[in-house]
């Protein structure tokens, strides 16, 4: 079962900009991870998926029906990331507010707001107005509107851009407790070493146009070996290094030894296909005469795939 699954989804301003041909599919009790750089497309797709804009051509569905049918939108929590709320309500005046247009129930708001205050750490400070809020208070209170609904579906925006650490543990624990009820939440983030810990399945777009999709950790599976080594004529020898499944990324002096650019202490970047190829590695080097004197192993980041995938000219326009 897919929680959002879109068709050649496009949204252009004036035939420039926004994103196009997005196909996507993000299956029930997952969280998404859409990444991208600055004006690559993310909120545009986001808007549309929470009917703020309207498609210029394509569909999209969410929790199995069509963006046409409002009706949905009941199930759905969004937390926008340029969150404005009004100054002269106070926390609980906005919730109210909020819980009006989610049409809950009189039984439903007196459940849910203690709820809600709890969950982002706002219990003690409801009655004071949002204009009165500090920046990561106001981002708190947005979280506490989009989690009124108990949605099925949850849209956050850039949701920590404004949370101290704690706020962004906080946030990170509300969305993997969503996600162990089954809820799926979709985050649009440039923090990547958020992403890296708590999404299932990540996108990359780039130019407004979706380059990935899918599990990064499976395009993560080589991994580097930092090495620093020494000895006469490296590079030549590096050169001839013939080990199964391993490449040398780059080598840099970062030592001369001597007079001549020839001897020195180096650092080798050394792509493996598996860990396991490492000993091997180590022997052939050894074995033309090099000196090891460290080894890092550096399994690849989310941060290192999407700086490739996106500086990539072969990945996308
Ligand atoms: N209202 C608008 N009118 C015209 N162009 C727009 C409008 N909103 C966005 N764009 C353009 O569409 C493209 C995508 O913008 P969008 O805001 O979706 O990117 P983003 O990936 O969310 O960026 P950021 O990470 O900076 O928030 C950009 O080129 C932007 O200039």
């Amino acid at each position: 079962m897919l929680a959002i699954k879109t068709d050649q989804l496009t949204k252009t301003y004036s035939g420039e900009g926004g994103c196009r041909g997005i196909s996507l599919a993000v299956p029930r009790g997952t969280i998404f991870g859409l990444l991208g750089p600055n004006g690559a497309g993310k909120s545009t797709l986001v808007k549309m998926l929470v009917g703020l804009l309207h498609p210029t051509s394509g569909e999209a569905e969410l929790l199995g029906k069509p963006l046409t049918d409002i009706t949905i939108r009941q199930k759905i929590g969004f937390l926008p990331e340029n969150f404005k709320y009004h100054d002269w309500l106070t926390g609980e005046d906005l919730l109210r507010f909020h819980a009006s247009l989610y049409k809950l129930t009189t039984t439903e708001i007196k459940k849910r707001l203690p709820e809600v205050l709890a969950m982002v750490g706002l219990s003690g400070d409801s009655h004071k107005t949002v204009g009165s809020y500090s920046k990561g208070m106001q981002q708190r209170i947005g979280l506490a509107c989009a989690l009124l609904p108990e949605p099925d579906l949850l849209f956050l925006d850039e949701p920590t851009s404004a949370l101290d650490p704690i706020g962004r543990k906080m946030v990170r624990n509300i969305i993997v407790d969503l996600k162990n009820q089954g809820k799926t939440v979709f985050l649009n983030s440039h923090l990547l070493s958020e992403l890296e810990t708590v999404c299932d399945q990540i996108g990359i777009i780039r130019g407004g146009t979706l380059i990935f999709q899918g599990d990064w950790r499976e395009i993560s599976q080589s991994f580097r070996v930092k090495i620093i080594l020494a000895g006469q004529e490296v590079k030549d020898k590096l050169q001839r290094l013939d080990i199964r499944q391993c490449q040398v990324i780059a080598s840099n002096i970062i030592a001369k030894t001597h007079e001549s650019n020839e001897a020195g202490m180096y650092e080798v970047y050394i792509s493996c296909k598996e860990k396991s190829n490492t000993p091997e590695l180590i022997e052939g080097l050894i074995e033309v005469g090099l000196k090891v004197f460290e080894v890092v192993p550096e399994t690849d980041s989310l941060e290192n795939i999407f700086l490739q995938y996106v500086s990539d000219n072969s990945k996308g326009r």
